[in-house]
């Protein structure tokens, strides 16, 4: 069953046509990858996903339901939620809180119940902290739940970000570039918390990635971006071999064996 259905996608700006009649369709509970050179539009594609810029033309569907002309926040409560290429942390507050901040939209606390710390608000907060508690356990940060999230080495920041990303309790995680930067020892760590989002959550995880072993050894489905235009779709090894994305991408440096 399909959770996700783009279709015909096309995002212009001004004579620039950054995605060009984009259809993808991304299953339930399945690890899709979205991969293709640098301004191929994998970003804006993402960018329309979430609401960030609205498409020129064609559409979005999660599960049946068109998300265009929708908020940010509105995509976001219905189950999209996404990390970014650069790391966004709030440097200053503790992983925690970092995480608490994730959780802000399933919190209905009112802010005159928060300022008289009224006892139902107070118990909202313990309860969301112990549900951040095992968000972090699960990103394998428990150790670091009161250090301020600068502090942290950057494998380990990128986890938090998921994490932070987990706490809106998301249907589709969108992952962008979450393993740019790592040492093969953090990517591991990384490809293994990706796929446990996966069979132990139920999340359904589409990423952008470069890391081509990466790519080739998680995902169930591969869409490849080339200057806007989908030029090929699916499992890793036809990926792999297939002509056109070795000329376009594969032969280009990215490294596609293990
Ligand atoms: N806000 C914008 N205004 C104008 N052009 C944009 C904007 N955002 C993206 N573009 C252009 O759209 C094209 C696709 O960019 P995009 O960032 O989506 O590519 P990408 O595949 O994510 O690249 P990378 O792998 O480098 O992140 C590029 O030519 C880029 O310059």
């Amino acid at each position: 069953m399909n959770i996700l259905e783009v279709k015909n996608l096309t995002k212009q700006f001004g004579g620039l046509t950054a995605t060009s009649n984009i259809n993808m369709n991304v299953e339930k509970n399945s690890i899709t990858a979205v991969i293709g050179p640098n301004g191929a539009g994998k970003t804006t594609f993402f960018n329309m996903i979430t609401a960030v810029y609205k498409p020129t033309s064609g559409d979005i569907l999660l599960n049946g339901k068109s998300l265009i002309g929708l908020k940010p926040h509105q995509v976001s409560h219905f189950g999209i939620t996404r990390t970014f290429q650069n790391i966004r942390l709030f440097n200053d507050m503790t992983v925690l809180e970092n995480v608490m901040v994730g959780m802000h939209q399933n919190l209905k606390a009112h802010w005159v119940g928060t300022l008289l710390q009224l006892p139902h608000i107070r118990k909202m907060e313990e309860a969301a902290k112990v549900d951040a508690y095992d968000i972090l356990k699960y990103v394998g940060l428990e150790d670091y739940v009161n250090e301020n999230a600068g502090n942290l080495a950057y494998g380990a920041q990128r986890r938090l970000e998921i994490g932070r990303a987990m706490a809106a309790k998301p249907k589709i995680l969108l992952l962008d570039e979450p393993a740019a930067g790592m040492n093969p020892k953090e990517t591991e760590r990384l490809t293994n918390l990706i796929y446990d989002l996966r069979s132990k959550l139920n999340v359904t995880i589409i990423l952008i990635e470069h890391d081509m072993k990466l790519v080739m050894k998680i995902s169930d489905f591969i869409y490849v971006l080339d200057h806007g235009e989908l030029i090929a779709s699916g499992k890793p090894d036809e990926i792999r071999n297939n002509t056109r994305v070795i000329e376009a991408y594969l032969g280009k440096g990215a490294v596609a064996n293990d």
